[in-house]
């Protein structure tokens, strides 16, 4: 039997249809509409789609997107101050500042300097906290985003062994977390990981958010897993790929995310949805798309 596609396009549009009409009907009595900032410093490859794909849906949802593009020799004071105008900027609800910042940014110090709430983002310290803690705050989008997708898809993660290959702040770890207060067992593996085939052939859902094209394949996959890709690469000969070996791994799955089309829409809908729902609790608005 063919693998399920994890159509992350699809789900994104549906819920974008439901963040749109949430606008639509906060708009009076919020005066104005969401706003979401993203900070981008130097010319990061990966970084321009993303920008270009998150200002078009800011667009079709009807929220506003406000963008700096800083040269990749600015300061870090230069940078902070940037950010404390964003926080200080009442028509910004969100802000995302585009990683990876230049070698020569402290980004940690960066981050800091956010209004915890106005992390688009979910990476302060304080809302990372939060989701250590199980408390409510904005979700690292990705791995909120692979979330999505697999409750709308109806798999069931309680007591399933779960392997996170990648363990960055970004995408790895609030990846594990998130699953593991979904009730699975979580395995994270990683660059210094022995034996990464057999600890993925262990699983019955993989998610691999290790930024390694190609880097999965039959050998690491156990027939009948869910498989779950967050790398995005360029290819050079053109066109995307993940770092799963999609025709390979694909006739094993019982489940697949494509890329592109999988997790990187839900990327941006996340984002859409954090900055959405800070707007919504600044004028006291009910909260848009509840139990995602
Ligand atoms: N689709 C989307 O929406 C998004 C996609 N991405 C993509 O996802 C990927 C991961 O992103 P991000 O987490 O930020 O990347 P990082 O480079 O920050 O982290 C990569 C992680 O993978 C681990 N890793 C690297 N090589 C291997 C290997 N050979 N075997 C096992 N583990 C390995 C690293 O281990 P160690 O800790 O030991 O170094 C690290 O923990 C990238 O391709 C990125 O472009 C990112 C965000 C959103
Ligand atoms: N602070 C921060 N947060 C991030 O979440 C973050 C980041 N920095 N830096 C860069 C990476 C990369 N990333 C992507 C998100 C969506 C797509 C995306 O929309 N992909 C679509 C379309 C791609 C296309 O067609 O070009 C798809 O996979 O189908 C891609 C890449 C978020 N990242
Ligand atoms: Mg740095």
């Amino acid at each position: 039997m063919a693998a399920q596609r994890l159509d992350g396009r699809l789900l994104a549009a549906q819920l974008e249809t439901s963040m749109a009409a949430a606008i639509a009907a906060g708009l009076a009595k919020a005066g104005r509409p969401p706003g979401l900032a993203v900070l981008r410093v130097g010319d990061d490859p990966a970084s321009a789609v993303y920008v270009a794909n998150k200002e078009k849906a800011c667009a079709r949802i009807g929220a506003k997107s406000f963008g700096s593009h800083l040269p990749a020799n600015i300061s870090q004071a230069a940078l902070e101050l940037e950010l404390h105008e964003l926080n200080k900027n009442p028509a910004v609800d969100g802000i995302l500042v585009q990683l990876p910042v230049p070698a020569s940014i402290n980004d940690r110090a960066l981050l800091q300097v956010l209004d915890p709430n106005k992390d688009a983002d979910g990476l302060h310290p304080l809302n990372l906290g939060r989701l250590l803690r199980g408390e409510v705050g904005p979700r690292s989008c990705t791995p909120a985003g692979v979330m999505a997708l697999l409750k709308q898809a109806k798999l069931p993660l309680e007591g399933m062994r779960a392997v996170v290959v990648g363990r960055s702040i970004l995408v790895g770890q609030p990846m594990a977390l998130m699953l593991q207060q979904a009730n699975a067992t979580v395995t994270i593996a990683h660059s210094r990981s022995l034996n990464l085939e057999g600890i993925c052939r262990d699983a019955e859902l993989l998610v691999v958010a290790a930024g390694k094209p190609g880097l999965i394949g039959a050998n690491h996959v156990s027939p009948g897993a869910v498989v779950v890709d967050v790398g995005i690469h360029r290819r050079p000969e053109g066109g995307l790929c993940g770092d799963v070996r999609f025709a390979e791994v694909e006739p094993l799955a019982r489940a697949i995310t494509p890329v592109p089309g999988g997790v990187g829409p839900m990327t941006v809908t996340m984002l859409l949805l954090n900055t959405l729902r800070m707007w919504a609790q600044r004028h006291a608005l009910a909260e848009p798309c509840q139990g995602l």
